[in-house]
This record gives structure tokens, sequence and C-alpha cells, in this order.
């Protein structure tokens, strides 16, 4: 039988209307509404797309944004710059610089510039640190959202064999980390893995974030098992696909996300999340 949809899309428009429920209160209390600033450096289209969305999303549940678009050519200095203007702003609750960066600007010392109470993208070191320690912090989105959407699935972490491949700072690592708190066992595949298929065909749970199409293929899925697609890939014609050939392993599986329309809206949500806990830790 053929595995059931993971609504990420669904399940990320009824966060958005509890979140806007949390901003409305907040107002209703004489609270200011939580701020987010956004760097956009560059032109990269598909960052575009993304940051228009989180703009949308913003609007959406009453959060102001504003969204800082620089050229290609902004030096490493200048976006440091911005961001200790940001960190100085009373309005500002959450500051996030979209990635990826051009590479003349180092992600690693401007993420680290990010006053960590406003990292709403949770990849400064301290808030990664705390999360390993499961210490209460901004988490990453990605991961975050995934979480979510396996809770709202009733995945029996403690019992199941988990599979990430990808080990990037965004997604990978990050996402290892909060199965492993969740109480799975979990096994990471990246690119010195000698035999990645081999974990697949044996683990319950795979969460692939590596951003190849097709990269995992229908058949090492396991039966019953639950798989979560985090690759989001723009094909010539335009599709948009993940990294798991989808087709045939929604054959196999029990639970499957669709891309578009799973893990993305996830990520998005899980934003204007952190932006609100970022205003309520603000408040004092
Ligand atoms: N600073 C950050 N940069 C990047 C992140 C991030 O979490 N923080 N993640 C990705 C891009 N990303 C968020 O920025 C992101 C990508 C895609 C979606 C999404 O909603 N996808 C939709 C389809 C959207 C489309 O039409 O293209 C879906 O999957 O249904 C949300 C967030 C890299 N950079």
């Amino acid at each position: 039988m053929a595995a059931e949809l993971i609504d990420g899309k669904g399940f990320a428009a009824r966060i958005r209307d509890d979140i806007k429920r949390g901003v409305d209160q907040r107002t209703r209390r004489g609270l200011r509404r939580p701020g987010l600033a956004v760097i956009l450096v560059g032109d990269d289209p598909a960052s575009k797309v993304y940051v228009g969305h989180k703009r949308n999303d913003c609007e959406q549940v009453g959060i102001e944004s504003q969204v800082l678009e620089l050229p290609f050519s902004t030096t490493e200095a200048e976006v440091l710059h911005h961001i200790d203007e940001y960190n100085a702003d009373p309005s500002v609750d959450g500051i996030l610089v979209q990635l990826p960066l051009p590479r003349h600007v180092d992600s690693t010392r401007v993420i680290e510039r990010i006053r960590p109470d406003k990292d709403v993208d949770g990849f400064h070191p301290y808030n990664i640190g705390r999360l390993v320690q499961r210490i209460p912090a901004l988490r990453p989105c990605t991961p975050f959202g995934v979480i979510r959407l396996l809770e709202s699935i009733g995945e029996p972490f403690k019992e199941r064999d988990a599979v990430v491949v990808g080990a990037s700072n965004i997604v990978g690592r990050p996402m290892a980390l909060e199965l492993l708190l969740a109480g799975a066992t979990v096994t990471v595949c990246h690119r010195f893995t000698r035999d990645t298929e081999a974990h697949v065909r044996q683990a319950d749970l795979v969460v692939v974030g590596v951003g190849k199409p097709g990269l995992v293929k229908g058949e090492w899925i396991k039966e019953g098992a639950t798989v979560i697609d985090v690759g989001i890939n723009r094909m010539d014609d335009g599709r948009l696909v993940g990294d798991v050939e989808f087709d045939v392993a929604r054959e196999r599986a029990a639970w499957i996300t669709p891309v578009p329309g799973g893990v993305g809206p996830m990520t998005r949500a899980m934003l204007l999340q952190n932006t609100l806990d970022a205003a309520r830790h603000h408040d004092g």
C-alpha cells in the first residue's frame, strides 16, 4: 500500500495560526510586535524566492519584518556592520542572514556576529552548544520543523533506527542531534560513507538533506519506514523535486514527505516560532 503523505504545508499553516494568536495576544497586552530583520546579499534567484516567502509569512502572522537587500559586491565588513546595527536595535528580535553568501563573505564569521538571543536561524555556536546539552535554545529551523512533523504522526523515536543522509551545518548535523535527543538511534551518512545504501536499507526512519535529485533510490527504503525528504531541487522544466526517488519510495514507506509541500513550509514556520520566542525572551 502507498505511504501516507506527511502534509507539511497544512501543518505549517496551523502553526502559523497559533503564532498569529500569540502575536495578537501580545498586542492586546500592550506589548510590541516581534521584529525580524533579514539580510540578503547578492541576487541568487532561489534565495530571493525564499526571502519573499519569509516576508509574506511575517505579514500573515503580524511579525514586523524588514529585508535588507545588499549587492553581491558587499564586503564582509559591511555585512558585519549591519549585523551590529540590528544587534543594538531593540525593535529587532531576530536576525537572519540568508544563505548561501557570496564566497568572499565568511558565513561562520557572519553567523558568530549575530547576538545568540537574536539568532532565529539557530546556527550560532552558542545555540548549537546549548542544544547539544539539551538546554532550551533557539533551534535550527529545518531540523526543528522535521521533529514537529514526526511528532505529529506519532513517530516512536525511541524504538527507531534513524539514518540521516547529509552532514551539513544547516540540516544533517543538527538533524542527527535532534533525533538523538528525541531518543532515536542515529547513523549519519556523508560523502565519505562507503555504503550509504546499506545504511538506508535497514533504517526505520530516513532523513535526507543533500541537494541531489534522486540520490536515495526508492528501492533502498525499508517496508514501513518513515521518509523525510529535505532536498529541494529545481529541475530544468521548473519542477521541484527532493533527494529521494519519490514514486518508488512511496510504494514501500509507511509515511513520506512530498516536495514541495513537506519540510520547506515547516522550516519557514519554525522561523516564525523562533522569532516569537525571541521576542518573549526580550520582554524580560
Ligand atoms: N539563513 C538561512 N538560509 C537558508 C536556510 C535557512 O534555514 N536559513 N535554508 C535554505 C532555504 N530556505 C530557507 O531559507 C527554505 C527553502 C525552501 C522553503 C520552502 O518553503 N520550500 C517550498 C517550495 C518553495 C518554492 O516555491 O521554491 C516547499 O518545499 O514546499 C523554505 C525555506 C537555504 N538557506
